[in-house]
């Protein structure tokens, strides 16, 4: 396995604003393995969303680089797939078209029964396989979410990347699907950034945790290791020292190493960031 099949090297991202240039990141250094399950965490306006955005091509950075399976990043492609928060459904497909239209993207070519196997396949991976013939509106949140990931996977990315996937979400939903993530997890063994702001989430599902300093010119404060045996069963966790060491590692990182108060001082250095 490889520790640098996406690498970030001093990835930097000055934005332009009415008030002058804006600093949101300086020296973003992070080299992540092939299959390896990242969460990105930080309070709100760290920059979380940039550094996805700019991994997914969508922005490209001022400063220094990204090299994904050797290649620089430069603009959107099928081999990084984007999973937001509220879900991107076509209303007027079905959540089989829905999915075919990701298939027949990366399948071009192929006969209509090599893409219909696909369809189901990554479907089914959701256990979304019994409501191929319903529209977005005919489904609930939790259900759409399931097809927007069965989407972003059958266009098979070196790197999923999702944005905050679950937030919209209730408890229990959220559960169900942290849980067929994992089980996904465990048979494509996809290389996946997440990001979250629940620490528990973070916890139960990451390889490792990226911890985020608060903006402006925020860059990786701490990164933490997830060493808990897979799989991963959210009730036996509850009794786990380890997972609560580490759960509380990333609330000392997020609530006493940089909290709202270091924030406030931030805010006060983000003055001299914007130039
Ligand atoms: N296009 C832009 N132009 C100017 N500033 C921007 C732009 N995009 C983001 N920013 C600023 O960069 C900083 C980081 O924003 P970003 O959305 O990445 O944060 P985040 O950590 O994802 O926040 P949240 O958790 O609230 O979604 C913020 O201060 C934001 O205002």
């Amino acid at each position: 396995m490889t520790s640098n099949y996406l690498e970030l090297s001093d990835v930097g991202m000055r934005f332009a604003t009415p008030k002058g240039w804006f600093d949101a990141l300086v020296n973003v250094n992070l080299k992540i393995a092939k299959g390896e399950f990242i969460s990105l965490i930080g309070h709100s306006g760290c920059g979380k969303s940039t550094v996805l955005n700019l991994v997914a091509g969508l922005n490209d950075p001022t400063a220094g680089g990204i090299i994904l399976d050797g290649r620089e990043v430069a603009g959107p492609g099928p081999e990084r797939s984007v999973v937001f928060q509220n879900h991107a459904l076509l209303p007027w497909l079905s959540v089989y078209q829905n999915v075919e239209l990701a298939v027949r993207q990366v399948m071009k070519g192929a006969g209509k029964a090599q893409i219909d196997e696909q369809v189901r396949y990554y479907l089914s991976l959701v256990q979304m396989d019994h409501a191929l013939d319903k529209k977005p509106h005919e489904i609930s949140g939790g259900m759409k979410q399931r097809v927007g990931i069965a989407r972003a996977l059958s266009l098979q990315p070196k790197v999923l990347l999702m944005d905050e996937p679950f937030g919209a979400l209730d408890a229990l939903t959220r559960a169900h699907l942290q849980d067929a993530l994992m089980e996904i997890q465990a048979e494509l063994h996809n290389t996946v950034i997440m990001i979250t702001h629940d620490v528990d989430e973070a916890v139960l599902l990451s390889d490792r945790i990226v911890m985020m300093t608060n903006g402006p010119a925020a860059t990786i404060g701490e990164i933490l290791d997830i060493t808990l045996p897979r799989p991963r069963d959210r009730v036996a966790l509850a009794d786990n020292p380890d997972y609560h060491h580490l759960r509380q590692q990333v609330l000392s990182f997020l609530y006493e190493k940089h909290s709202k108060v270091t924030r406030l001082k931030s805010k006060a250095d983000s003055k001299a960031a914007v130039a």
